[in-house]
């Protein structure tokens, strides 16, 4: 991680006033303070000897002035930069009077690099290989691939064979090429989707880089995509159906279009007859957008819809009310002038926050920031909501680093923790923080998952006045560091509340708020924030304020939202009833847009599954024009990669970030100008984190999301609460998209062999992690063992089932076709039928029940191994020293086996015994099975019963 550098406390727009210390990181007296302005030479009128103690007096007064020159020199500039058009407005009249969009930059902190410090150091490990190293690497072999397929082509041509690709290929390429012909005649005839490029997307168009050439043929696109939108190629047959898609087309969004009464009348009929077709002959897909209203989506369905992504029913409404303290805005107000920091009602905020304020140009509150700081400081419960990119994390740390102010020193503890669901979250978080505190001496400690527990423990040792954590690494430390503990809690913070309310965390958060004292203040911040009581309650709120600036659902007020409609390979066919090809026409769609329209400024690639951002970082990096340019950010990378992922991104090294909704949500990257939904989920919320990344602190963006049939609803609640000429339509030429169809497909084969080589490589790591760790223990064994083992406060299969509770919740918010959708690696031809998992379509208790068939078929084959571990097993049992215990009688030979057996002893009647019957209820005498001779056999002790158990191989499965 040589790339990272510390930026933090650099004093690039500190002011040089005399100030207090900086705040620091608790082990982090590695922050250097920041370096005095050079003094400027001074020329008195006349020299004059001065003492010692009067020289420094006069360089300091120096320093200060010169500081003071430099800053108000600074602060001209920005006033004059603020002017400019880049200022963005938000609603009730607040404008955003600083950069905004990230408290990164060339002037502000690189608040992310806080993670740096934190990042665990393996020596010895190896390597990761990226993407990018593999396909460079097997550049050469491409090439040469390539050079032969060119020259086969060739010869072929010369031959006279080369005509049609359908007669000289081989069978496999046939095919391919055969599908491809077929796909190129559809979208020709207007079955699928990909229409010419309408009024919206002519400049982007225009803007855009093209596959081969970059300019020339970017431009030709464009004009046949004009003249397919005025007059669409279509054979005279089909004329009838194209001109309905075309329709279709235009008005599937309804922009401009009203739900009058008297058009509902008119309409009604017409709608009935398009709904009966829909759902009888083959669908026509996406029925225009512009009938949600009348059809499918009724008043009362909507209404159910939004409650249910507002999370509320009539009864929450009640409980609310008694639940929360009444709370009505006042900074918001029409009549209110606009506030400052200074002036923020009923608090004022001491100096060392105002200084860090202003180093980071924030001047002016925003409405969230204006109505949560004085309650923070009044140590009041929050539940405040409001449009993403609105500044609620300066919202909450001022309020909370103005309580830590007046804090007692002489008893160092935890006062404050902050959680948040993902690491990259906790690293920004904590940044601001620490950018926020640099001139107080609160001190911080960043305690997430994947980076350096060490340094953490350490860190913790010096009792922080701050911990930003995520949940499970903060219970870790709870219950396995042993200086440190939530007794001393004052605050805690959820940012990202409705997240971490969710099930997934259920059970973390519940640990958590059982270790934090109950008299704590609590604060809970999203842009989405719940409104089910019922979940709040679980958090134990001393009777908190709601603070709401914005409509729930809202979105940015900057943000321009895009959709593009994607249909399945067939006339009316959604995308996902036929997953493959599905996927590939959303693969070839979506580096369309990124090659035409979306080539320039930074763009975020939302993806549901690691393995589709995966794969697409594989096509982006090999299809090229650009596209190379990409990083990916999931969880199957490292933490040091995700965070190397981010930094190229935040940096501009990388125009293109393919991610996960790990990145969805609280991410402020400053220069994001596009986000693309390579899906729409199914929750608002979601949605509106998703697109939230960009738009941010009053500046512009656009989200473009590719829609299928079923995302209608969401679709329509996200128009619901944004200005109509922020929604618009887009639609890619047909040729273009046919054109990287090919594309694409001719890099199959590459593909594969990329994911092949990193399966190998992968394979490679995981022996050399073994032979390490055995190596480990070999060497350090005494010292490992000696270690006290780790403790969580969950059984590993209780910690599965709620990761996988945690995973259901999130997936049931994606259409259930698209759930199944992951894609697999190593694809067939569209032609086969999908693979078939082994018992699937079996019932439940069948496959379990073929399940255990098999497992026990597996233990018979893999009896000898099994045999040499159990008698291993049994040898070390028996070495192993015993329980002195009282001297018991000898029992009779075959009664000392094991417990199953001794209830069944404790059975047999006295009379029994004593009559000589050797088992069972009745005098039947049973006879003894092969066990009980063999533990008879084995003596009294049982020893040798268990030693000739182990001989005997594993105890057969249980059917
Ligand atoms: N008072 C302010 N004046 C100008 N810019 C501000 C102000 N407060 C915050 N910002 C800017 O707004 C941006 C977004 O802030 P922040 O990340 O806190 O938003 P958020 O509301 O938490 O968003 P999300 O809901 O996505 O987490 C930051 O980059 C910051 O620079």
């Amino acid at each position: 991680m040589a790339g990272f550098i510390m930026t933090l406390d650099s004093d690039d727009d500190a002011p040089r006033s005399p100030s207090p210390p900086p705040a620091r990181s608790s082990s982090s007296k590695r922050q250097p303070t920041s370096a005095p302005a050079p003094a400027p030479p001074a020329q008195p009128a006349k020299p004059k000897k001065l003492t010692k103690k009067q020289r420094q007096k006069q360089k300091r007064t120096d320093v200060g002035l010169a500081a003071q020159d430099a800053e108000s020199e600074r602060e001209d500039e920005e006033t004059t930069a603020r002017g400019g058009a880049d200022v963005g407005k938000m609603d009730k009249g607040f404008v955003f009077d600083g950069f905004g969009g990230g408290f990164v930059g060339r002037e502000r902190n690189n608040v992310w690099d806080s993670g740096e410090a934190y990042i665990q150091k393996r020596p010895n490990a190896m390597p990761r290989v990226t993407v990018d190293e593999i396909i460079a690497r097997r550049a050469p072999e491409r090439e040469a691939a390539l050079a032969a397929a060119e020259a086969q082509a060739l010869l072929d041509e010369s031959d006279g064979l080369g005509g049609s690709d359908d007669e000289d290929e081989d069978g496999e390429e046939l095919g391919d090429d055969e599908l491809e012909a077929e796909m190129i005649r559809e979208l020709e005839n207007g079955e699928l989707d990909f229409e010419g490029i309408d009024e919206d997307s002519d400049e982007e168009g225009a803007e855009g880089a093209d596959s081969e050439d970059e300019d020339g043929e970017a431009e030709s696109y464009e004009e046949k995509a004009d003249e397919e939108t005025v007059a669409p190629k279509a054979p005279a047959k089909k004329a009838a159906s194209a001109a309905d898609v075309e329709n279709d087309e235009e008005n599937w969004l309804g922009i401009g279009q009203k739900s009058d009464a008297e058009d509902d009348e008119e309409d009604d009929e017409e709608q009935d007859a398009e709904e009966d077709a829909e759902m009888t002959a083959a669908p026509s897909g996406f029925a225009a957008l512009a009938d949600v209203n009348e059809s499918d989506l009724s008043d009362a369905s909507d209404a159910e819809a939004e409650a249910a992504a507002a999370g509320t029913s009539a009864a929450d409404a009640a409980l609310a009310k008694s639940f929360f303290t009444s709370h009505r805005n006042t900074s918001t107000l029409p009549s209110k002038k606009p506030l400052s920091f200074t002036s923020l009602p009923s608090c004022t905020l001491s100096r060392q926050l105002l200084l860090a304020l202003q180093s980071l140009n924030l001047s002016t509150p925003t409405p969230i920031q204006a109505e949560c700081i004085p309650l923070a400081m009044l140590g009041k419960d929050i539940v405040a909501s409001s449009a993403t990119g609105s500044g609620k994390t300066v919202a909450f740390w001022v309020g909370v680093l103005e309580r830590l102010l007046h804090r007692d020193r002489k008893n160092p503890m935890t006062r404050v923790v902050v959680m948040t669901p993902t690491r990259e979250l906790a690293v920004q978080v904590h940044g601001v923080g620490m950018a926020l505190a640099r001139y107080t001496d609160v001190t911080f400690c960043l305690c997430v998952g994947g980076l350096s527990l060490k340094v953490q423990e350490a860190e913790l040792k010096q009792r922080p006045d701050v911990v930003v954590s995520t949940p499970g690494r903060l219970i870790d430390h709870v219950r396995n560091t042993p200086c440190f503990s939530m007794d001393g809690v004052e605050v805690l913070v959820l940012d990202e509340a409705d997240r971490m309310l969710e099930e997934g965390f259920r059970d973390e958060l519940e640990e958590i708020i059982g270790a934090a004292p109950r008299s704590r203040q609590t604060l809970l911040f999203s842009a989405t924030v719940t409104e089910s009581v019922q979940s709040l309650t679980r958090l134990s709120m001393n009777k908190p304020v709601r603070v709401k600036i914005d409509e729930m659902g809202a979105a940015a007020k900057g943000l321009d939202q895009e959709f593009l409609r994607v249909r399945g390979d067939k006339a009316g066919e959604s995308i996902e009833l036929n997953s493959r090809s599905g996927e590939r026409h959303r693969e070839a769609l979506l580096i369309a847009l990124c090659t035409r329209s979306f080539s320039t400024g930074r763009t975020i690639i939302f993806f549901r599954s690691k393995a589709q951002a995966h794969r697409m970082k594989i096509l982006f990096t090999l299809f090229g024009q650009g596209l190379e340019r990409s990083d990916e950010l999931h969880g199957d990378l490292t933490q040091e990669q995700r965070l190397r992922s981010l930094k190229r991104f935040r940096d501009g090294d990388v125009g293109f970030l393919l991610a996960t909704d790990l990145a969805s949500r609280g991410l402020d990257i400053k220069g994001i100008e596009n986000v693309i939904n390579y899906e729409m989920p199914k929750s608002i919320e979601i949605y509106l984190h998703r697109v939230g990344r960009t738009a941010r602190a009053g500046r512009k963006g656009r989200a473009l999301t590719l829609v299928g049939e079923s995302d209608r609803k969401l679709v329509k609640l996200a128009m619901k609460h944004a200005p109509p000429e922020s929604i618009k339509q887009r639609t890619i030429p047909t040729d273009v998209v046919a054109s990287v169809s090919k594309q694409l497909r001719a890099l199959d084969g590459e593909v594969k062999a990329v994911v092949q080589e990193e399966r190998e490589e992968k394979e490679i790591r995981r022996g050399n992690m073994e032979i390490q760790k055995a190596s480990n223990l070999l060497e350090h064994e005494a010292e490992i063992k000696s270690r006290p083992a780790r403790t969580w406060f969950q059984t590993q299969s209780e910690k599965n089932a709620a990761k996988k509770l945690g995973k259901d919740e999130h997936n049931s918010k994606f259409p259930e076709k698209q759930k199944k959708r992951a894609f697999e690696e190593d694809e067939e031809p569209l032609s086969k039928p999908p693979k078939r998992m082994p018992f699937s379509g079996l019932s439940r208790r069948e496959k379990r029940r073929k399940m255990a068939m098999r497992e026990e078929e597996e233990d018979r084959e893999t009896g000898a191994a099994r045999e040499v571990a159990s008698s291993v097993r049994a040898a070390k049992k028996a070495s192993m020293p015993r329980k002195i215990t009282a001297a018991r009688p000898e029992r009779p030979a075959g009664e000392g086996g094991s417990q199953h057996k001794k209830k069944k002893k404790e059975k047999v009647s006295i009379f029994d015994r004593e009559m000589g019957v050797a088992g069972g209820n009745g005098p039947s005498d049973k006879r003894p099975g092969k066990r009980e001779r063999e533990m008879a056999k084995g003596g009294a002790d049982g020893k040798g019963a268990k030693q000739k158990l182990g001989r005997m191989g594993p105890k057969p499965k249980r059917r």
